[in-house]
């Protein structure tokens, strides 16, 4: 049976760090602020803001919620968008995606102020991580696995690593923070031929798809470390993963359980990216 690797005692960990710099930092006066910039009534979106906005007010930061009708015109987003750029008083500027069809995103992505994009968004910080240039933002679920392997001790260097998924959101950016640490990476998606062969080659297994419980025990080996990245929410709201996790945890060595997995630590790596904008601004 796999030991369960949640992500409370990784987000704690973090907060803790987090929360003692931010104390040093408002006895000087000062005061680390994020804003979210949602368009419309997307269930995700909300839930993330949700998530984001009380772990980052438990920790000091300072949120300011941007809610915009979901009908608005790329112009008007752009405007907003601006403001949030010029605003000195805010650090860290958080977007919520995918936006709607109406506003273009590919060209939003160069409008942001790459400092303040703390969730690699611009091409600025997506070049930055793929170089390794810590200087940059890394997307915050991607980082979010990071900190839960490092956590939980698991070796990635030299690992065969295998990543279900390729979106910019999750699958690309962690196939790439992995091979950056020298994993052996394979990625497949929704046009990989045998996307079972290619999970069962993971020592390291990380999933991002989207679909309840897509995989099953034999698409995972003997010892498998599995990282479940899928939020599924049903009808009755229920949220599940893209893992079978009743079934795989019997064959894989540690798995992240959803919920109190990888969201819970997605949450925490984005006030501490804040806190990061913050000292790069001051
Ligand atoms: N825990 C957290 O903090 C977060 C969780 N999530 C969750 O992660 C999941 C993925 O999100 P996101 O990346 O944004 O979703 P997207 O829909 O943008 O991307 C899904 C990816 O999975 C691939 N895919 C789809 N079907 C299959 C299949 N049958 N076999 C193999 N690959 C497939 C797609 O391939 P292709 O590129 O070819 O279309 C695509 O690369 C969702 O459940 C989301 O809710 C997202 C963000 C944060
Ligand atoms: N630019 C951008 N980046 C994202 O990473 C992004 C996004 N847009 N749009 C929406 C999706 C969805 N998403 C969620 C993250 C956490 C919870 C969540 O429920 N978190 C809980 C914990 C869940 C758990 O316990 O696993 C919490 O923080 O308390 C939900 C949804 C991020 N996304």
């Amino acid at each position: 049976m796999a030991k369960i690797i949640k992500g409370k005692p990784v987000a704690d960990k973090i907060t803790e760090e987090l929360s003692k710099e931010i104390e040093n930092i408002k006895a000087k006066g000062g005061q680390p602020k994020l804003a979210t910039l949602r368009v419309g009534e997307r269930g995700d979106d909300i839930a993330y803001e949700r998530g984001a906005t009380k772990r980052a007010e438990k920790i000091g930061i300072e949120v300011a919620s941007v809610v915009l009708p979901g009908d608005i015109t790329q112009e008007d987003f752009i405007e907003e968008l601006q403001k949030l750029n010029k605003d000195a008083s805010v650090n860290g500027i958080l977007i919520f995606r995918p936006l709607p069809k109406q506003i273009d995103e590919s060209m939003i992505k160069n409008i942001i102020a790459p400092e303040k994009d703390i969730d690699c968004f611009s091409p600025v910080n997506v070049g930055k991580m793929t170089e390794g240039d810590p200087t940059g933002f890394n997307p915050c679920t991607p980082s979010a696995v990071m900190e839960i392997l490092d956590f939980y001790g698991v070796e990635i260097k030299g690992a065969e690593a295998s990543v279900i998924g390729s979106s910019m959101v999750v699958g690309k950016p962690v196939a790439m923070l992995l091979l950056n640490r020298k994993a052996t990476v394979r990625v497949a998606h929704s046009k990989t031929r045998d996307t079972a062969a290619v999970a069962r080659q993971g020592e390291i297994l990380v999933v991002g798809v989207g679909v309840p419980k897509m995989v099953k025990e034999d698409w995972v080996s003997e010892g498998a470390v599995v990282i479940d990245v899928g939020i599924n929410v049903d009808d009755e709201g229920n949220m599940s993963g893209d893992v079978d996790f009743e079934k795989v945890q019997k064959k894989a060595s540690m798995i992240t359980p959803v919920p109190r997995g990888v969201g819970s630590v997605t949450t925490t790596v984005l006030a501490k990216h804040v806190l990061k904008a913050y000292k790069q601004q001051n």
